[in-house]
């Protein structure tokens, strides 16, 4: 009865836009859709008040997509499948009093809304003015619609200027990169594959689990593409390397000069002056570009491009489709984009899963036999009939897949529970970590005790991991020890970075902000709990800031060139170095990257917060030798496959998951973030 009631009360809503705009806002408050939905919503039915309510629910719905780093929604789908969209858990007052959800309404939509939305004046169907735009039966908020149409665009001309390469001239210098003597020459295949498709392209997408060997093909398809320049007598490519944040860019730069380094033990042409023409510097994208502070807008782009041959950016999971829109305008037309990343991470907060769309038919490759061809020749390497696809879109042409772990053996328990996640099976998964055949991976039951346990002292048998380590560096307790006031700069930064290395031994991941298991909770109670245990003090009663306080940086500040996603470590370190009369303070160290040190007061920090929980997300870019990710009892939108495949492949040595529900954990392995964008071949392009 009272379902029939709720049903034909929706139905009015749905003929009536006054009540729905009512409505939105309750949801709004509810924190079903966010403030910013309901005032968009707002603002278009002000502005086009001739659109029904079917039109505003649509105006909300695709920003809320936006918010959920959507670029589009899909109105088909949302109608058929609009708890895939969005589903809330109605309030525990009596039913009759809920307000109807948005995904009851969405599954009451007529057929009739495309049309309903065409007729709408807020709505367009291409270039244009109005807010919205409709493309298909996709609707898009104007700026993620022109973002992907101009990313489209380029990524097209690139394929139509991809160059003609010999397949026996890369033959000659493939076969010195990767030597067929090498006993690792049958799993390195994929890899020689992949620098041979990186010379015929304009655009390569090379994509691949943790330890795959990203870093060490890319600086092979360097190297490759330097031998070949310099032999036909062009001046040596102008090459730079980026990643999307501080944080990934300091360990590419970390992994690059030990690859360039073995590039010396290999048989090749002008060897000295390729190693010497690769970059060992990586900056952050928006540096690249020239970021304006304050602004979206770039100091290069189109009629201002970059000055380079070659770009790389690592870690490209992370780009969001604005930032890839102003990435390839900024380049020269001949230039070339090489995108390294792990299709299987999360994407970025903002909206676009741009790696994952580009890489959504990766698995199966899709050569085109002609190509296979070419690629035989070219590396030596057979491409079997199963990576064959005669109909192959113009972009799987230019995608390569590594598909064998340098880093993870069989017996790696990382390795096979990142394996199982990936696949969603769940069941494995949770074999894989009660096995104890697998030494490097554990599950543990989450509850406070074991919580704090594990994070101030790690698993038993292993000191180095929890937070005790790096504290214990900073009280003395290991070989590298404070240095006397009147020791030089370069002391201090060497203290200070066996501090931050012996920080990253540990790191305790979540996928929740707030909550009893996010964040700030979980930052609260081990900051008590250390402080209980004697292991940090703070300066006063009320300040934040104590000795061995760890920070993350939150926002971009180009003034201390400090970048989001950092990490400090408060010490106390002299006011001036060299000075030791002027006394000790606390000092917030971060590594520059350079072997260098970056001492900041932290009055000057604005942007910032406690990370001894840091949210999955922002652990994308970075490594710790022993990851533990806690999760919930509860099921929540936020977990979902890619979030804990992402938080197991942070780990390099051990992985523990605190479980809460074995239910909750077996969901979230078996949900995908699915994102739509057009970018995918099955959308327009391609
Ligand atoms: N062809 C190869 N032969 C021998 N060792 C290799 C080869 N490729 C990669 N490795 C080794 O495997 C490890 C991982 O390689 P690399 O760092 O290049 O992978 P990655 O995919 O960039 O890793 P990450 O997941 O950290 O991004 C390194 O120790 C590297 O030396």
């Amino acid at each position: 009865m009272s379902d029939r009631k709720t049903l034909r009360d929706s139905e009015h809503l749905l003929e009536d836009p006054e009540a729905l705009l009512l409505l939105v806002f309750a949801w709004a408050e509810a924190g079903w859709v966010r403030d910013l939905d309901a005032a968009l919503a707002h603002r278009l039915f002000a502005l086009a008040p001739d659109g029904d309510a079917a039109c505003l629910l649509a105006a909300v719905m695709v920003s809320f997509q936006a918010g959920q780093g959507h670029l589009l929604l899909d109105l088909d789908h949302a109608r058929r499948q609009p708890r895939e969209l969005i589903a809330v858990t109605v309030g525990h007052s009596s039913a009759k009093e809920d307000p109807p959800p948005p995904d009851a309404l969405l599954s009451l939509m007529p057929a009739s809304w495309e049309s309903r939305l065409r007729d709408w004046t807020a709505v367009g169907e291409g270039e244009g003015s109005e807010p919205l735009v409709l493309d298909n039966h996709r609707l898009y908020l104007r700026r993620y619609w022109r973002h992907e149409a101009q990313v489209s665009q380029a990524l097209a001309a690139r394929f139509a200027a991809s160059t003609e390469v010999h397949a026996e001239t890369l033959r000659a210098v493939l076969d010195r990169l990767f030597p067929l003597t090498d006993p690792r020459a049958e799993p390195a295949r994929w890899q020689k594959l992949a620098c041979a498709l990186g010379a015929r392209s304009a655009f390569t997408v090379i994509t691949g689990g943790p330890g795959t060997g990203k870093t060490t093909t890319v600086i092979r398809l360097l190297a490759l593409l330097q031998v070949l320049a310099l032999e036909s007598g062009e001046a040596p490519l102008r090459i730079r390397l980026a990643a999307p944040t501080g944080k990934a860019a300091a360990r590419l730069n970390e992994a690059i000069s030990g690859q360039v380094g073995q590039l010396a033990e290999l048989d090749l042409p002008r060897t000295k002056q390729v190693r010497e023409s690769i970059p060992s510097d990586v900056t952050t994208l928006h540096r690249l570009l020239g970021a304006r502070p304050d602004t979206r807008h770039f100091k290069h782009h189109r009629f201002n491009p970059l000055s380079v041959d070659v770009v790389v950016v690592d870690e490209a999971s992370m780009i969001d489709i604005e930032m890839m829109s102003a990435l390839l305008a900024a380049l020269p037309a001949r230039a070339r984009l090489v995108l390294l990343g792990d299709k299987d991470q999360l994407a970025s907060v903002e909206a676009g899963a741009v790696l994952g769309s580009l890489c959504a038919r990766a698995e199966a490759a899709h050569y085109r036999p002609e190509l296979a061809r070419w690629l035989q020749a070219a590396s030596g390497w057979a491409v079997g009939p199963e990576w064959q696809d005669s109909e192959g879109l113009p972009l799987d042409q230019a995608v390569a897949m590594l598909r064998h772990s340098f880093r993870f053996d069989d017996r790696s328990g990382i390795g096979e529970l990142a394996r199982a996640v990936n696949v969603g099976d769940s069941a494995r998964a949770m074999a894989v970590l009660a096995d104890e055949g697998f030494a490097d991976v554990q599950r543990l039951a989450l509850d406070g005790e074991r919580l704090a346990a594990l994070a101030i002292h790690g698993r038993r048998h292993d000191a180095a991991g929890g937070y005790s380590h790096y504290l214990g560096v900073i009280r003395g307790q290991s070989s590298s020890t404070r240095p006397a006031a009147q020791a030089v700069r370069d002391d201090w930064d060497r203290w200070a970075l066996s501090v931050l290395e012996a920080h990253a031994g540990f790191q305790l991941l979540t996928p929740l902000r707030s909550g009893p298991h996010g964040v700030a909770a979980l930052n609260t109670r081990i900051e008590r709990e250390l402080e209980q245990e004697g292991l940090i003090a703070r300066t006063a009663v009320d300040s934040h800031w104590y000795e061995g306080r760890p920070v993350l940086v939150t926002g971009n500040d180009y003034g201390l060139g400090l970048m989001n996603g950092d990490v400090g470590i408060a010490l106390q370190a002299p006011v001036e170095f060299g000075a030791p009369g002027r006394g000790l303070t606390l000092r917030v160290a971060f590594s520059s990257g350079d072997g260098r040190v970056r001492w900041v007061l932290p009055s000057r920090l604005q942007r910032i917060e406690t990370v001894f929980a840091m949210t999955v997300h922002k652990s994308q870019g970075s490594e710790f030798a022993h990851t533990a990710l806690v999760m919930p009892e509860l099921l929540s939108p936020v977990l979902t496959r890619e979030l804990v495949y992402t938080a197991v492949t942070r780990a390099k040595n051990h992985f523990t998951l605190l479980c809460g529900s074995n239910d909750v954990f077996a969901q979230a392995v078996e949900r995908r973030v699915a994102r739509q964008s057009q970018l995918t071949p099955a959308g327009t392009y391609a």
